[in-house]
């Protein structure tokens, strides 16, 4: 039973990772919970984002290690798109039904259909309300268009995660996660790829160095990289689609993706009738995630935060509202370092203290650097490429990390613990890897 006359203790808005991961449990505990949702079940990452991609991108990565192998390994592999995008549908397809399972079967009810805040407990679906002691806005990004003349021949990375045929030629907007991963993913699957950024740098947020080895790789694998360059107009002519640029020339493709950010859903959801505070970058919480009308709490990539904006970044806010709704913590979020990664070939990882600010600190921080083929474990994999720079405080704890190369992803979640748990000498030497692998190598340079 819910508290007081509402229907339910606490309703989100969205059923995302910002959503069902803390709402499962916390309807096990007895909780009465609500849960909105007008499109899939399960929200960007399961359906349009992380898991679509990273199943397309599965044999890319490893079509690059085989390539690494030659001449142990001989022969050519040719990625096939519709089987490829096939698999993709045979891996994502039964999500949304099995995260409903797991929701409805928790207790919680689920309402399909498109949410709006009425007041500050009350929230309309169509013709339905629906009351609760607490909301959770929840609601996700979604892709930002290009405001130019043109601008509806083009596509966002939905379009592209289950396009029925790769284009021969590809133009990519844009130089941000989805940008130069998809693009990994469309050279590979043979089409002829251009990435235009609009300044000189991709990835910004990310080691430049490192970055510059991730473009350099895709242009060895012939993609084209245009930097300094602003598309003005896109036209439809024949077959093709031509955009000119800020310089007057122009580019032929025969599909376009608009890669150039993602911007919060909180347009059109009541927040102003009931007074959330709300600005381009998300809606304002403090350090319990509480909005400007205190029983009103967002989660995930709606808020406007500094942290990345990624799955597990939504878990743990869930999971930290989950514990606070329960009435299992009163204390205000306390973000642990989150890693990230760009899944292109090589991949980009990092966490914690970036390369930029330890630098900029020299007397806290110590850097120490290491070229990936001089690693032994690495050159069994023939790994040509790749460098990756620790740093380490004062007392030589962790306390970030950044990598270029295939296996960068593991290498980063096996140093995580270091960094989160502050791993002194002692940790460090009663940790003891299987060997030999990526983690005892990973580890080994501690
Ligand atoms: C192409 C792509 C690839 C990505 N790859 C990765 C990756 O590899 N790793 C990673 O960590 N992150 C990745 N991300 C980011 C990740 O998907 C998000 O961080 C994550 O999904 C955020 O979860 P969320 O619950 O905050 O939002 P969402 O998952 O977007 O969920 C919001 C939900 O709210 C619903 N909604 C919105 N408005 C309303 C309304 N008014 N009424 C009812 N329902 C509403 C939406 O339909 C949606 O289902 C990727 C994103 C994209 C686009
Ligand atoms: N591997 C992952 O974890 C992963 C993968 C995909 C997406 N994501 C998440 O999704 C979010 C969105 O990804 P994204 O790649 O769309 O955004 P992004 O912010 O990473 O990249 C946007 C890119 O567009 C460029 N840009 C912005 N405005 C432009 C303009 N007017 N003209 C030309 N270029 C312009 C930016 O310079 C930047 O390079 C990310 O913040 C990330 O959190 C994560």
């Amino acid at each position: 039973m819910a508290k007081q006359a509402y229907q339910y203790d606490v309703l989100y808005l969205g059923s995302g990772h910002g959503t069902f991961d803390g709402a499962i449990p916390l309807a096990q505990k007895g909780v009465k919970v609500g849960v909105i949702e007008a499109d899939k079940v399960g929200g960007t990452c399961p359906n349009r984002g992380c898991n679509a991609k990273i199943s397309l991108d599965a044999p890319v990565a490893l079509q690059r290690q085989l390539a690494a192998l030659n001449p142990v390994l001989t022969g050519q592999t040719h990625l096939n798109w519709d089987a490829n995008l096939a698999h993709k549908g045979d891996v994502i397809n039964g999500l949304p039904d099995m995260i409903e399972g797991l929701l409805t079967g928790s207790g919680v009810d689920l309402i399909h259909g498109y949410g709006r805040l009425v007041d500050a407990h009350t929230i309309r679906v169509g013709q339905q309300t629906y009351t609760a002691d607490q909301m959770v806005i929840a609601t996700g990004l979604h892709p930002h268009r290009l405001a130019i003349p043109g601008g509806e021949f083009l596509h966002d990375s939905t379009d592209f995660l289950d396009l029925p045929t790769m284009p021969k030629r590809l133009v990519v907007i844009g130089g941000g996660y989805i940008a130069l991963e998809l693009a990994t993913i469309a050279n590979a699957a043979g089409s002829d790829v251009t990435v235009v950024l609009h300044g000189d740098q991709a990835l910004r947020a990310f080691h430049q160095p490192y970055v510059e080895q991730v473009l350099s790789d895709l242009q060895r694998h012939g993609v084209t990289i245009v930097r300094n360059t602003t598309i003005t107009q896109v036209t439809h002519a024949a077959t093709d689609y031509v955009l000119t640029t800020d310089a007057s020339d122009t580019l032929t493709a025969d599909w376009i993706l608009d890669a150039t950010g993602r911007e919060p859903n909180t347009a059109d959801l009541g927040l102003e009738t009931v007074g959330v505070t709300v600005n381009a970058n998300g809606i304002e919480v403090n350090d319990h995630l509480q909005t400007s009308v205190p029983n009103i709490y967002a989660s995930g990539d709606v808020i406007d935060k500094t942290q990345p904006r990624l799955t597990p970044t939504a878990i743990f806010e869930s999971t930290y509202l989950m514990h606070l709704f329960a009435g299992e913590t009163t204390a205000a979020i306390d973000y642990p370092p989150i890693p990230t990664v760009v899944f292109t070939s090589p991949r980009l990882a990092q966490v914690g203290v970036t390369v930029a600010q330890a630098q900029a600190a020299p007397a806290t921080y110590t850097l120490t650097t290491q070229h990936v083929p001089d690693d032994w474990y690495r050159q069994v994999g023939q790994e040509t490429s790749g460098d990756n720079t620790l740093i380490f405080d004062q007392d030589h704890h962790l306390v970030g990390a950044t990598e270029v190369s295939a296996q960068a992803d593991n290498v980063i979640n096996t140093l995580l613990p270091a960094i989160t748990f502050k791993y002194g000498e002692h940790e460090i030497e009663r940790l003891v890897p299987l060997f030999p692998t990526i983690g005892a190598a990973a580890w080994g340079q501690l």
